[in-house]
């Protein structure tokens, strides 16, 4: 049974579903690195929000490890290049708390526009400080949203119903798509020049660190308002403190911090400064909404192999999950087979799809197929970091799709190029569910791979058969099944032998002496 640790403080909801659906769960919050380290080998998943941060180190430890859900949308705490060199699925929930999110930055543009945290803190205190507090109004300011994808096309969408203007900056938004959304598309600088609150939601990445620093706050209108609930590092927190001080900016709402949990900060203490613990996410239904949708998809990877919401791997779906099976088996079995009799640098690959398997998505049959052909080369590859070694390699990786099969209702091709030549393999699947090898090159066969084979190439003559059974009885080795082809009488011949044992390098190499082998190789799967 798969294990999994909850090591984030998550719905009770997520340990239900794991259990109900045969997933063995712990639940360790507040774990220190080294106390998550000393534990996490005994474990195939780890769900997580943003406090446990999946290190290099952790992920190093971690031998069972095969996936890391996230309960919620940022993975900035899990070192992903990491997991997929180390084949770990890093999986999240990208819509689960969306709307909460935009809810609170939404809270944040009202609370910062109506002073409601230091007027709360003034009447409690008995002040009745009504002349202090003189707010503005939202309605026809221009909300300028940085980063316009879930979340700031909901914030976008709530400040229009709030009769905002709303101009949005986003490299990847479509003109068509900010027509839908009834958003202004503009550049940074014009939206840094024309809002009243200008509101954050991009993911924190090189392109995106210290975008609001002393040269674009120095771009915007003074008395601009900044929330953020994105990401802390999006802020150069010291410039937007001169800001505020210097009374160009007239107030922030942050619900992220360069560094986390915020202890102590250049802004906190701050009049204009409003100031939430990362409470973007925390709603009841969010975080039901994130702990049930990642228990679900963690155990559905793990128990039936479905992939969803997956950072760094294609997704297969429920649906699709148990009709891919059958072909992952076939496409591993083909790609293991080439990367077993190929001898030199490989350059480039090419897998076919032919007739049915053509219709489904084939990316993790690929995955599978450079799994298997670089397995001889690297115990440690898997289905999830082999197109990414495949590439460090520059290995071509090619992918062709044709709806209708020659002979065979499907087909899966692999076409294995070195520096010296290219060699194919074709394989269907019989009844809709057994692999089968139906092609060895140019030499038509028909043949189940098992455990243990023997591939020789030989000159079509009479007597090879004999001296091959004499030889393998000799031996003591047992024959399983016995598969012969060739491309005309008297040509290029294949034989596939299934054996019940390893075959020795001393049987081998008394194979590649008989008369018309030209070639032997022992191949295990
Ligand atoms: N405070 C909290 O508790 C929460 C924070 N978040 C954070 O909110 C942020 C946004 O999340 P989503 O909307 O779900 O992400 P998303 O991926 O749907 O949208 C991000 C948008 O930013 C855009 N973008 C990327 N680079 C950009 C750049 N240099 N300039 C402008 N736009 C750029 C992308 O094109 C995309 O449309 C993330 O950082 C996420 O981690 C999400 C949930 C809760
Ligand atoms: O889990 C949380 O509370 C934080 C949510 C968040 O930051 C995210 O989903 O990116």
């Amino acid at each position: 049974m798969p294990k999994v640790l909850i090591s984030d403080s998550l719905s009770p909801r997520a340990v239900e579903i794991f259990r109900e659906r045969g997933v063995e769960v712990d639940v360790k919050t507040g774990l220190k690195p080294e106390d998550l380290k000393a534990i996490i080998g005994e474990y195939d998943g780890l769900a997580i929000r943003s406090a446990t941060k999946v290190t290099k180190d952790v992920l190093a430890a971690a031998s069972r490890l095969k996936v890391v859900g996230r309960a919620g949308i940022g993975v900035d705490n899990v070192d992903i290049p990491a997991a997929t060199s180390r084949g770990v699925v890093v999986m999240n929930t990208p819509f689960g708390n969306s709307i909460t999110t935009a809810e609170h930055a939404i809270a944040m543009m009202f609370a910062l526009a109506r002073e409601i945290p230091a007027a709360n803190a003034s009447t409690q205190a008995g002040k009745w400080e009504k002349n202090r507090f003189m707010g503005v109004e939202l309605t026809a300011k221009v909300l300028g949203v940085v980063g316009c994808g879930n979340i700031g096309s909901i914030v976008a969408d709530r400040a229009l119903g709030l009769k905002m203007r709303v101009v949005a900056y986003d490299p990847f938004l479509s003109h068509e798509r900010a027509v839908d959304l009834g958003v202004e598309k503009v550049e940074l600088d014009e939206l840094l020049a024309r809002a009243d609150f200008i509101t954050l939601h991009t993911p924190l990445t090189d392109g995106t660190r210290n975008l609001i620093n002393a040269e674009s706050l120095a771009k915007t209108r003074k008395g601009v308002r900044i929330i953020n609930c994105a990401r802390g590092g999006l802020i150069v927190e010291e410039d937007l403190k001169a800001a505020l001080e210097s009374g160009h900016v007239a107030g922030a709402a942050l619900d992220v911090f360069a560094s986390e949990p915020a202890k102590d900060n250049a802004l906190f203490g701050m009049d204009q400064v409003i100031c939430t613990p990362h409470l973007g996410a925390s709603t009841t239904e969010a975080q039901e909404n994130v702990a049930l949708q990642v228990a679900e998809q963690m155990a559905d990877y793990l128990v039936s192999g479905a992939v969803v919401n997956a950072l760094n791997m294609a997704s297969v779906s429920a649906e699709d999950a148990p009709k891919l099976r059958p072909y992952m088996a076939l496409a591993e079995q083909l790609g293991s087979f080439a990367g077993q009799i190929t001898e030199s640098g490989l350059k480039g690959v090419t897998v076919e799809y032919e007739g049915h398997v053509a219709e489904l998505n084939t990316r993790p049959l690929t995955a599978l197929v450079l799994m298997g052909l670089l397995r001889p080369l690297l115990n440690s590859v898997n289905m999830v970091n082999a197109p990414v070694i495949a590439r460090e390699r520059d290995i071509e990786i090619a992918e062709t799709k044709r709806e209708r099969a020659s002979d065979y209702q499907t087909l899966i091709r692999v076409i294995v190029e070195t520096e010296h030549r290219a060699r194919s393999l074709t394989g269907t699947l019989f009844g809709g569910e057994k692999p089968r090898l139906v092609g060895i090159e140019d030499v038509p066969i028909e043949a189940e791979v098992s455990s243990h084979m023997l591939f020789i190439r030989n000159e079509d003559k009479p007597g090879f058969i004999g001296h091959l059974g004499t030889t393998l009885g000799d031996a003591g080795v047992n024959v399983a099944t016995f598969h012969l082809g060739r491309t005309a009488p008297g040509e290029n011949a294949i034989a596939l032998v299934s054996v019940d044992q390893p075959i020795s390098d001393e049987v081998l190499r008394k194979i590649e002496a008989l008369p018309s082998v030209v070639r032997a190789k022992a191949l295990s799967f």
